[in-house]
């Protein structure tokens, strides 16, 4: 068999059925909404497994399973060197969200990431600790700002409503995922003008860890049928 994890829920789950339905994979739910199995049909030998997008990633890299849908945001946070566990097979044009860093509104004089390294500095010095930058992507965050020069920072961890820890005071500027701008706005933040982390959407990805001896096979014939170039992920 040739396992396929796909997120269990909400707009992820329903473009995911759709991408595969409209090229002649039908994927769907089986037994209650709130039970996550689910069956494909279409190719032989593909089962369907429903997953939180968030744990995709780390299936994939643990080869527990073949295939995996999920945000590129999350596969490149969650797994050291991504792309010696994962391979890409194709882009799916849904899920655009962009990880960014964003300060209060009201610091007129931040506007760019070189303005956040001297307000990092300017704030170590005047409050004895280091600006705070709350979010869930703690390894994109990081090789952002060090690649960009930016040292003077801790990242405190948050895994939800994160746009609201700086009126919480628990952080000074945040890194989350945005799409509408409409939280952003909601809790009087401003994005960086150059600090966008990456421009994340649904990817369908392929383990370089699982076992691919039987799986080969299926996967050449799902391929053709989703009118994907044959992949040489193994
Ligand atoms: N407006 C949006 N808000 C949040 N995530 C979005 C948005 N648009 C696209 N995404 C993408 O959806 C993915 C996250 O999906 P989701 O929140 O279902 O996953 P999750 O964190 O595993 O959730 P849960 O743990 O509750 O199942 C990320 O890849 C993210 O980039
Ligand atoms: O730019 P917008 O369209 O306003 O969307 C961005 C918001 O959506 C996500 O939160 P989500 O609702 O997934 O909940 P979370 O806080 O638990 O991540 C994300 O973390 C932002 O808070």
């Amino acid at each position: 068999m040739l396992k396929i994890g796909v997120p269990s829920k909400g707009r992820l789950m329903e473009k995911t059925f759709d991408w595969f339905g409209a090229r002649g994979v039908a994927m769907r739910q089986t037994g209650a909404e709130r039970e996550y199995s689910g069956a494909v049909e279409g190719v032989d030998g593909v089962e369907l497994v429903l997953l939180s997008a968030g744990e995709i990633p780390r299936e994939l890299g643990a080869g527990r399973i073949h295939l995996g849908v999920t945000g590129s945001d999350l596969v490149r946070d969650k797994l050291a060197d991504w792309q010696t566990q994962v391979t890409e097979l194709a882009p799916l044009g849904f899920g655009h969200a962009d990880l960014i860093i964003a300060v209060p509104a009201f610091w007129i004089d931040v506007d760019t990431l070189d303005d956040l390294d001297a307000a990092a500095s300017a704030f170590r010095a005047a409050h004895g600790f280091r600006l705070r930058i709350a979010t869930k992507y703690h390894r994109l965050v990081r090789e952002f700002l060090t690649a960009n020069g930016v040292a003077d920072y801790q990242l405190v961890d948050s895994q939800g409503a994160t746009e609201g820890t700086v009126k919480n005071q628990t952080a000074e500027a945040i890194a989350d995922i945005t799409s509408s701008g409409e939280t952003l706005r909601a809790n009087h933040l401003k994005i960086l003008s150059d600090a966008v982390v990456h421009r994340s959407q649904a990817v369908l990805f392929a383990s370089r860890k699982a076992d691919w001896s039987d799986a080969g096979p299926i996967l050449d014939r799902l391929a053709d049928r989703l009118g994907l170039p044959l992949p040489a992920v193994i």
